[in-house]
């Protein structure tokens, strides 16, 4: 039986949980999916759906395990929960989950934790203008200390250029919710709301030629190679010719599929699965590019501001020097590249500064890409490409 077809009927968003661990980011997502379901504008996705590790995908095209999707009375969202702080810098940071918008989980029972403020800091750095505050497990906070950590919470965003007054902050309870208590479903409605209201509609660039950066690879017996990821711009069709930037590969979209179901044409902002004639599974991997062909030209070297978080922010301890090698981050890529810092010798935690950098590989590069800095399992840096250079 053929299956039913995508239809655009809302605008679509993409948003997140981001906070730090066991604040209930999870717990949050899955009492968003029961209480959307009871409004019949969602299917509800139990905890252990959502916390789960992949597997196979042997029902067909799945997208990402932590991606969940729902329609609220104005939108459609894809809410991406990031299990882990690994995953977190990986999809969010490197923007390849796109996030429109994200949700800042924060336990009131422990107020901003380290990676509540370095979830923040490179939310800013990446280009999510517009964060929600879900003040979590406040069925179990007293009220004066959940007021407390709401202030904590306002002055940390606005410290990294958000509007700490403006942002709403919303009192909820993902545990209770999902137990199906009446008040705190009505919390987490609220917390909807304020993401409905609070993060604009962006403006998407579907006239731009089709970008997608490769998220993950699957196979599907009897069809071949799927990739899948969000379409950073442009529009995508079954039967448009495209090229595998990393694989060297020209090749044409045989199936175009969001959430398990066929779409005519994708755009920027979706997510989606693509099926690809005839590429090798090994052929293409996370980090590649799928593109327009030659819409896009990888490079190595480039200049970029880069902002390095204090050690209280995360980042290092001790100063960078000349010649320091470290992971970039750029788009789904994963590369080591060489920094070179100019005139000055050493760069400072806490310091914002320009460099050169000259990657290990080839990858698409452009002014104003985001990027994070990574080194043994910390983000010490995240940056924006300046100029690209050959
Ligand atoms: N009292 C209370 N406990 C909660 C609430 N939300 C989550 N918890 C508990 O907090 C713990 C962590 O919840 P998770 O949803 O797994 O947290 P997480 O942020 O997804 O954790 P990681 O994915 O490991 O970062 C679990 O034991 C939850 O039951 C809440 O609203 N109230
Ligand atoms: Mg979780």
């Amino acid at each position: 039986m053929p299956k039913k077809a995508y239809v655009r009927t809302k605008p679509h968003l993409n948003i997140g949980t981001m906070g730090h661990v066991d604040h209930g980011k999870t717990t949050l997502t899955a009492a968003i999916t029961k209480v959307l379901s009871e409004r019949g504008t969602g299917t509800f996705v139990p905890f252990d759906r959502i916390d789960r590790a992949p597997e196979e995908a042997q029902r067909g095209i799945t997208i990402n395990i932590a991606h969940v999707e729902y329609e609220t009375d104005t939108r459609h969202y894809a809410h991406v929960d990031m299990p882990g702080h690994a995953d977190f810098i990986k999809n969010m940071v490197t923007g390849a989950a796109q996030l429109d918008g994200a949700i800042l989980v924060v336990s009131a029972l422990d107020g901003v934790m380290p990676q509540t403020a370095e979830h923040v800091l490179l939310a800013r750095q990446v280009g999510v203008d517009h964060i929600v505050v879900a003040l979590n497990k406040a069925d179990a906070g007293d009220a004066e200390l959940t007021d407390l950590v709401e202030l904590e919470v306002r002055e940390l965003l606005e410290r990294h250029g958000y509007p700490g007054s403006d942002v709403p902050v919303v009192r909820v309870s993902g545990l209770r919710a999902l137990e199906g208590d009446p008040r705190w479903a009505g919390a987490v409605q609220g917390l909807l709301d304020a993401v409905d209201t609070y993060v604009p509609t962006p403006e998407r660039y579907v006239d731009a030629p089709f970008l997608l950066p490769v998220e993950n690879v699957l196979t599907i017996t009897g069809r071949g190679t799927v990739v899948t990821g969000a379409v950073e711009r442009g529009t995508v069709r079954v039967g448009d010719r495209v090229e595998v930037l990393g694989a060297g590969a020209g090749t044409v979209v045989t199936g175009v599929e969001t959430f398990g179901k066929p779409m005519e044409s994708a755009q920027a902002g979706d997510n989606v699965a693509l099926l690809l004639r005839g590429v090798a599974r090994d052929a293409v991997r996370r980090g590649h590019v799928v593109a327009a062909p030659g819409s896009v030209i990888p490079r190595r070297r480039f200049t970029a501001r880069v902002h390095l978080p204090a050690a209280r922010e995360g980042g290092r301890g001790t100063p960078v020097a000349d010649g320091y090698r470290p992971q970039f981050h750029l788009r789904t890529a994963d590369v080591v590249g060489t920094i070179r810092l100019g005139g000055a010798s050493v760069a400072r935690p806490g310091e914002t500064v320009t460099m050169t950098v000259e990657l290990g590989r080839e990858v698409p590069l452009e002014p104003g890409l985001g990027f994070a800095v990574r080194e043994g399992g910390r983000t010490v840096g995240a940056g924006t490409v300046l100029e690209v250079l050959d």
